[in-house]
């Protein structure tokens, strides 16, 4: 079924399941798939973000979003549909990057190359190599750096 025209949200091609990077050293966790497949430059996602209180600390929660281009970052901000669940690979890898629109408080995710359907979907968190809670993983992301 197709999407309203006027909605703000849309998150009906992507849908969400165990995640792909999961073994048995994470333990499980989930992640976002393709839902359809797309070609690269489609839109993959589009939503809003809503503003976390002054002062919420985010680099000690994983699923919220650096919304700001101040460092350090104060403004925190929670992605509607399925756009917490994307997990991360590094830059050039990721098939996904999300175009955030701070004055609007929304963004979209763009596919960067051509994605299967059931592909897990990826995109480069802005914050990986400097958010406290990202540690481990930016190790994991970056393990085959020279
Ligand atoms: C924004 S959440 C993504 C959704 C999360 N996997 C879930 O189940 O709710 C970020 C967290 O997902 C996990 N994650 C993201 N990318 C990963 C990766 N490439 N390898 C392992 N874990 C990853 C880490 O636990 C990270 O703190």
């Amino acid at each position: 079924m197709a999407a309203h025209p006027d909605t703000k949200i849309d998150c009906s091609k992507v849908y969400v399941k165990k995640s792909s990077f999961s073994n048995e050293q994470t333990g499980d966790f989930d992640g976002a798939f393709a839902f359809v497949p797309f070609q690269k430059g489609d839109l993959v996602e589009k939503g809003v973000m809503r503003r976390l209180p002054d002062g919420f600390d985010g680099n000690t929660c994983p699923y919220i979003f650096t919304w700001s281009e101040e460092r350090p970052n104060k403004i925190w901000g929670m992605g509607s549909g399925c756009s917490p669940f994307f997990n991360t690979d590094r830059e050039g890898k990721a098939n996904t990057h999300m175009v955030r629109y701070y004055d609007e408080d929304r963004f979209e995710i763009f596919a960067t190359r051509d994605i299967e359907k059931d592909e897990e979907l990826t995109h480069t968190y802005v914050s990986l190599k400097w958010r406290t809670c990202f540690a481990d993983i930016n190790e994991i992301v970056h393990k085959d750096d020279p």
